[in-house]
C-alpha cells in the first residue's frame, strides 16, 4: 500500500473518519471562532457576573459578566495552535537529536543516545513543569516545556526507527555506493520513518493539548488577559458548585479535542503497523551510487591512479577473518578465507546456511560495521587497501566500481523514492550529470536491463514493480557506473523459476559486456554451477574446497559430494523425500579444534577431529581442505548443470 492510500484507509474506518471530522470541526472553529464570537467573549457585563446556565449565557458567565460558551469557543483557537506549537517542537528538536548520532561521530553518537535514554526515563509532565518552571511562568514558558519535555520521545523513535531502516539493504547499498552518513540520513532514512513520526505527532498534539490544560489549569500556563481552556476550567472548577456547566464546558472541549488527536493517531498508527506487519521483507541490491564530494583530492589521485594501473585482479582476499562479540567473547564465522577475482571471472560461493558466505562478501564491500571486527592478511579491491584505507579513501572506488545484488529485490530500493530517481541519484553524484541526464541515463540503463517501457517505469515507485524486474532494476542501478565486481548474494532466491534465469542470464549478459567480475552466493550449487567458472565451497567459516566448476564431477570433499548429492534431477523418484544433509553445521561460537564437518561425515576419523585440515593442492586450480578427500566420479545429474546461455554483444553496454 503506498503511503497515500494507506492514510485514505484510516480515514475510511469508521473511528478514523469520527476522529478526522472532529478534528476538522476544531481546526475551523480555532479559525472562526475568534471573528465570530470575539466580542462577545470579552463583553464585560456587571449585571450578570457570575450566572447560571441561561438562554442568553448557555454556560452561564464568569466574574465579569462574560459569557462563558464564547470564551471556551474563542480559546479553541489559542489551545490548539499552542499545542501544535509545542508538538513542532518536541518533533523538530526530537528528531534532530535521535538522527544526531548517525551523522556524527560514534562516541559522541553513544553519548546522545545515553543522554535520549535518561530524558525518556523522567515523566513527561514533570519534565514539562520543570522547564516551564525554568523559562517563566506564562505562555512561552509553557510552549517550551511541553515542546522540551516531549523532545526525548520523539528522540528515541527516530533513533529505533532509524535503526530499522538502517539494517535495510537500499541503505547498505547507499553506503558502499559511497553516499555520505549525512545524504543516507536525509533522503534514505527519514523518508522512512516519517510516517511514524507524522503518527506519533498527531497523539503527541493530543497529549501536548491535555499538558496545557494541566499547566494552565495550575496556573503556570497562559496568563490573563489571554485565555485558553485550561485557564477557563480552572476559573470554572473555582465555581463548579455554583455553576456546573461553567468547569464542564471547557472540560469538553479539551477532552473532545483530545479524543480527536488521540483516535486519529491511534488509527493511523493501527493502519501503518498493520502494512508493516503485511510487507515481509524487501529487496536488497547494492549499486555503485555517488561520489562522497569530500573525499581529499589526494585520495582521490590515488584511487583513480590505482585504478588505472591496475592488473586485472578485482578483489584479493589473503586469510580473512570475521569476529563478532558474544558476552565476554568473540565469536569468529569467518576465519581465514582466502580468495582471489580476476576481471571477467566468475566465482561462486556455495554452502549451507551461516557457513560465512555473506558475511565473506560484505567484509569485501567494507559493509561489516561495529561491533563486528574484520582482520586480514590483505582485502584489496581494485589494488586499494580496503584495511589500510580510511572509509572516504575507499569510498569512492567502491562506489564506481561495485555493485552489489541481494537477496530480496523490494528491501534493495528505497520504497519512498521513485525508481528512476534513485538509478539518477548514482549519476548526479558520481559522474556529476545533471538531474535531467542523470535520469535520462537511468531510463537507458532501465533499457539495457530490459526493463519494459523504461521511460514510464523510471517514474513509479518500487512497490508498482513486480520482484524480477526489480532486481533488474538493481542490476541496472549497479550499470549506472561501470562495475569492475558485481556481488550477488543470493539474487535469485526471492524469485520464481523463470524470473530466475532472466535474472541469472541477465548477470551472465553483464559479465560478457563489461568485463566485470562476479561473485554469487547462493546455497544452491546448481545456480552456481550455472553461472561461474570456479566454485568455493565455505563450510563453517573456512573455504573447504575451490575448484573449477567443470570439475564439480570429480569433487574430493565429503561435504562438497553431499552438496551435489542433494540437487534433485529429472529422474529423481518424485514420490521419495528431496534429499538433505544430515546433522547441522556447527555454531560460530562452538566450532571444534579439528574438522568442522567431521560429525556429519562417514569418512571422519580420529585425525579428522584432532586436526583441523588446511586447503591444499589436489589438481591445477583444484585445493580440498579434507585428510580423507573421495576419489572418483560423482555421478550428477546432467539437467543440473545447463550453464546459462551468454548474451550477444551489444546489449548491456554504454
Ligand atoms: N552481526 C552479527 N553478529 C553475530 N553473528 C553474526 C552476525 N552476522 C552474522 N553472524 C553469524 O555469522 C554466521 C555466518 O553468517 P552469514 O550471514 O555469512 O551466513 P551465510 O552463509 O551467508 O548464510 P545465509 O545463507 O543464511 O545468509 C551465522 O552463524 C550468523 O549467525
Amino acid at each position: 500500500m503506498h503511503a497515500r492510500t494507506r492514510w485514505l484507509a484510516v480515514v475510511r474506518t469508521p473511528l478514523g473518519a469520527a476522529a478526522l471530522l472532529l478534528l476538522v470541526a476544531m481546526v475551523t472553529l480555532a479559525v472562526l471562532g475568534p471573528a465570530i464570537w470575539g466580542d462577545r467573549a470579552v463583553q464585560v457585563d456587571t449585571d450578570a457576573i457570575h450566572q447560571g446556565p441561561s438562554a442568553a449565557h448557555l454556560l452561564g458567565t464568569d466574574g465579569l459578566g462574560r459569557d462563558i460558551l464564547a470564551r471556551v469557543l474563542v480559546a479553541t483557537r489559542m489551545s490548539l495552535g499552542l499545542a501544535a506549537l509545542a508538538v513542532a517542537i518536541a518533533v523538530g528538536l526530537g528528531t534532530l537529536i535521535g538522527a544526531a548520532p548517525a551523522v556524527l561521530p560514534r562516541r559522541l553518537g553513544r553519548l546522545i543516545t545515553g543522554a535520549v535514554n535518561i530524558a525518556v526515563a523522567f515523566p513527561a509532565l514533570l519534565l514539562a513543569l520543570f522547564f516551564a518552571v525554568v523559562f517563566g511562568v506564562g505562555t512561552q514558558g509553557a510552549v517550551l516545556g511541553i515542546g522540551l519535555a516531549g523532545a526525548p520521545s520523539f528522540a528515541r523513535l527516530t533513533q529505533t526507527h532509524s535503526a530499522s531502516v538502517d539494517g535495510l539493504d537500499f541503505v547498505a547499498a547507499a553506503r558502499v555506493a559511497g553516499v555520505s552518513r549525512f545524504r543516507i540520513l536525509r533522503r534514505h532514512i527519514l523518508p522512512n520513518i516519517a510516517e511514524p513520526l507524522v503518527v506519533n505527532a498527531t497523539i503527541g498534539a493530543g497529549a501536548a493539548l491535555l499538558a496545557f490544560a494541566g499547566l494552565s489549569f495550575l496556573g503556570i500556563g497562559v496568563q490573563a488577559p489571554s485565555y485558553d481552556w485550561g485557564r477557563l476550567l480552572g476559573d470554572g472548577i473555582n465555581r463548579i458548585y455554583s455553576n456546573p456547566a461553567g468547569a464542564l464546558g471547557p472540560a469538553v472541549a479539551v477532552m473532545l479535542a483530545g479524543l480527536a488527536f488521540n483516535l486519529l493517531g491511534e488509527t493511523a498508527a493501527a493502519v501503518v503497523g498493520g502494512r508493516a506487519r503485511t510487507r515481509p521483507g524487501r529487496a536488497p541490491t547494492v549499486p555503485p551510487t555517488a561520489i562522497d564530494e569530500t573525499v581529499d583530492e589526494a585520495v582521490d589521485n590515488d584511487v583513480s591512479d590505482s585504478l588505472d594501473t591496475l592488473e586485472d585482479i578485482v578483489l584479493r582476499i589473503d586469510d580473512l577473518r570475521v569476529s563478532f562479540p558474544a558476552g565476554k567473547d568473540w565469536v569468529t564465522p569467518v576465519r581465514g578465507v582466502s580468495l582471489t577475482m580476476r576481471a571477467g571471472e566468475a566465482v561462486g560461493i556455495v554452502g549451507e546456511s551461516g557457513s560465512g558466505k555473506s558475511l565473506t562478501a560484505l567484509a569485501a564491500s567494507r559493509l561489516i560495521e561495529e561491533p563486528g571486527v574484520v582482520s586480514a592478511g590483505r582485502l584489496d579491491f581494485c589494488g586499494i587497501p580496503l584495511l589500510g584505507t580510511p572509509a572516504r579513501g575507499t569510498r569512492r572506488v567502491l562506489g564506481r566500481s561495485l555493485a552489489m545484488v541481494f537477496q530480496d529485490p523490494m528491501k534493495s530500493f528505497n520504497p519512498t523514492m521513485r525508481v528512476g530517481r534513485q538509478l539518477a541519484e548514482t549519476a548526479v553524484e558520481h559522474q556529476g550529470l545533471d538531474p535531467r541526464a542523470a535520469l535520462a541515463r537511468a531510463i537507458d540503463r532501465l533499457d539495457a536491463v530490459r526493463v519494459p517501457a523504461p521511460a514510464r517505469r523510471a517514474r513509479q515507485y518500487p512497490h508498482e514493480f513486480s520482484g524480477g524486474m526489480l532486481q533488474r532494476a538493481m542490476i541496472g542501478m549497479g550499470l549506472m557506473n561501470t562495475p569492475r565486481l558485481v556481488v550477488a548474494d543470493e539474487p535469485t532466491t526471492a524469485l520464481d523459476v523463470t524470473v530466475q534465469r532472466q535474472v541469472l542470464r541477465l548477470l551472465a549478459e553483464v559479465r560478457a559486456e563489461t568485463d566485470a567480475a562476479i561473485l554469487l552466493i547462493s546455497h544452491d550449487i546448481a545456480v552456481i554451477s550455472q553461472m561461474c567458472d570456479r566454485v568455493l565451497v565455505m563450510y563453517a567459516g573456512r573455504i573447504v574446497e575451490d575448484l573449477p566448476v567443470t570439475e564439480l564431477r570429480t569433487a574430493r570433499h565429503p561435504y562438497t559430494r553431499a552438496l551435489l548429492d542433494v540437487v534433485p534431477d529429472l529422474d529423481a523418484d518424485r514420490t521419495s523425500p528431496l534429499g538433505v544433509i544430515a546433522g547441522r553445521p556447527p555454531e560460530p561460537g562452538q566450532f571444534p579444534t579439528g574438522c568442522a564437518f567431521a560429525d556429519r561425515c562417514g569418512f571422519a576419523t580420529a585425525a579428522c577431529r584432532d586436526e583441523d585440515p588446511q586447503l591444499s593442492q589436489v589438481d591445477s586450480g583444484h585445493q580440498v581442505a579434507c585428510w580423507h578427500p573421495v576419489d572418483g566420479e560423482h555421478s550428477v545429474a546432467k539437467q543440473a548443470f545447463v550453464p546459462v546461455e551468454t548474451v550477444k554483444a551489444g546489449e548491456i553496454g554504454g
